[in-house]
């Protein structure tokens, strides 16, 4: 599903009018879906509490309030601020025919419920004065709240909190849902995201081309790798994965599984030569091919046709690496899956990794978590105006790779501005070794000819969906086979 910025979401507004639905009709399907959901979720609460803000957030909240009403609840209304005159929410608190108190004076009870359309899309500042105040006490009160399009206090572009935020039960958005809904701390704040049509044609979307998506199988289902019948183990995709040394080779081989369980036919192992016994013990598939120089590297994959390759995971972070890593990004055209400690040999030197990819070969995927993105992109990883997504897209841009900044929230994002959110993640999944089974997912599937952002989004995607069938107790060496479960579903149907 596409996600809409506030900004989009304004432009959908306007073309919805031009389409003849006019924003005092939104308004009232939208405050009616509200009270639709209030009814239905909350049939036992003894009075609700709407909380009006000055905006158009706030005329949601007059209409769901008068339809309340009209079913037989006990209603009351608390404002902050009256509507600018004119205006459809001001329109919309005509006709609510009840009273109206003053937000100061606003006493939340734990057994009421609370609808709170104080802000939404519009929050432009931190909360602040009698708003705050009542969020402030709307949480010591424990009151169950509904929240209109977002919880006051959560940015609808970045899910961050602006000065103090409501925690919702529920909340109800319309449309589209909007980063805030998929970003934390925003994500946890809303409860649970109802996306309500309000009638707003979905023709519109034509018009803005949103460049964002919660991650999804629609999205990337038609571009999973379907070997022809008659084809052969090196046609199914060749991954290679780089080792570390002999007490670091858990890493790679957890990538190597996973690529394979994912449909590589075939998979190797490159070892540095202290490290040859350690995984000659272990492996049995995989193969298994020593490297002692970057030549070494680079003649592999020539002769042997590799299709794509990981590098990072306990690969180490010394000269060698780094020599091999520069081989990789400098001398050879094979897809690159860069993550863990390949990724910090690049931020050593990052004028360096940067003006190679000025060329914008080999394909790249990135997979840093939250410390190595602010190794690679420190300027990004600081700039607190800009959300997940930006800094995401802003990184791919410039690295000209796909990068997906993993995360409970992890974002994926392409170079050309197409990015995504992942929401099926689960904390199992934090857990040593889970990114290494990540990145060789990754590998697999741009081995197997998956163009690269569809690769990154099915491989975060199927892995999450792993780490739910898994759930607690889980380790990173299971992770593999459930992948396989998840994947051969997603081929059959
Ligand atoms: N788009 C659509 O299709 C539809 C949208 N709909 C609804 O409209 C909502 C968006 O409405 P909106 O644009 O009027 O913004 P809203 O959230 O009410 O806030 C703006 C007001 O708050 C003020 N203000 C801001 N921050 C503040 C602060 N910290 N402290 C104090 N004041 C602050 C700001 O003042 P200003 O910055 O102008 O001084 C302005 O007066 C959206 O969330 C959805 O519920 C539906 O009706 C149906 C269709
Ligand atoms: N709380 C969480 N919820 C969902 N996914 C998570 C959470 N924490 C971590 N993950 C995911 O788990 C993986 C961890 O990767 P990483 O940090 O590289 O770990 P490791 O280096 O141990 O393999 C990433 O895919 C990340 O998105
Ligand atoms: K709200």
């Amino acid at each position: 599903m596409e996600v809409l910025t506030p900004k989009e979401m304004g432009q959908a507004d306007r073309l919805a009018e031009q389409a003849g639905r006019s924003l005092w009709h939104l308004m009232q399907a939208a405050g009616g879906s509200v009270a639709r959901e209030a009814l239905a979720r909350f049939p036992d609460r003894r009075s609700v509490a709407v909380l009006c803000g000055p905006g158009n957030n706030g005329g949601d909240g007059y209409v769901a309030a008068r339809l309340l009403r009209e079913s037989g609840l006990a209603v009351d209304v608390w404002r902050s601020a009256e509507p600018k005159p004119g205006s459809d929410a001001a329109r919309a608190a005509d006709a609510w025919k009840g009273a109206v108190g003053a937000l100061a004076d606003f006493t939340p009870q734990a057994d009421m419920l609370v609808i709170d359309a104080l802000f939404g899309a519009g929050l432009a500042r931190d909360l602040d004065g009698a708003e705050r105040e009542a969020v402030e006490r709307v949480k010591a009160a424990g009151s169950v709240v509904l929240a209109v399009d977002l919880p006051s206090g959560v940015s609808g572009s970045s899910g961050e909190v602006m000065g103090e935020a409501l925690q919702a039960d529920c909340t109800v958005t319309f449309f589209r849902p909007k980063p805030g809904h998929l970003l934390y701390p925003g994500r946890a704040l809303c409860g649970e995201v109802v996306v309500a049509d309000i009638g707003i044609p979905a023709g519109v979307l034509a018009d803005i081309e949103p460049q964002l998506w919660a991650n999804e199988p629609a999205q990337w289902r038609h571009a999973l790798p379907r070997p022809k019948n008659i084809a052969h183990k090196y046609q199914r995709g060749h991954v290679a994965v780089f080792s570390g040394k002999m007490s670091a080779t858990g890493a790679a081989r957890l990538s190597a599984d996973a690529a394979a369980r994912a449909g590589a036919g075939a998979v190797t192992v490159l070892s540095p030569p202290d490290a040859m016994a350690a995984l000659a013990t272990h492996l049995t598939a995989t193969m298994l091919h020593r490297f002692d120089a970057p030549e070494d590297v680079l003649a592999f994959i020539k002769e042997r046709k590799v299709h794509a390759a990981v590098c990072g995971p306990g690969f180490g972070t010394g000269e060698k690496q780094k020599a091999v890593v520069e081989t990789l990004m400098h001398e050879s055209d094979v897809p690159l899956v860069i993550d863990a400690d390949a990724i910090t040999v690049l931020s050593q030197d990052l004028d360096c990794f940067l003006a190679v990819r000025n060329s914008g070969e080999p394909t790249l995927v990135l997979t840093p978590h939250e410390g190595e993105f602010g190794r690679l992109f420190p300027d990004l990883a600081e700039n607190k105006t800009l959300s997940k997504v930006e800094r995401a897209r802003l990184a791919a841009a410039r690295a000209k790779a796909v990068v997906i900044y993993k995360g409970a929230d992890t974002v994926i994002a392409a170079s050309d501005g197409r990015a995504a959110i992942n929401t099926n993640g689960t904390v199992w999944l934090a857990t040593a070794g889970s990114g290494d089974v990540l990145a060789g997912l990754v590998a697999a599937l741009l081995g197997q000819g998956m163009p690269p952002f569809e690769a990154a989004c099915a491989a975060v995607w199927i892995h999450g969906q792993a780490g739910q069938r898994e759930g607690f107790g889980l380790t990173a060496e299971d992770l593999p086979q459930a992948a396989r479960k998840v994947l051969a579903e997603l081929i059959s149907r």
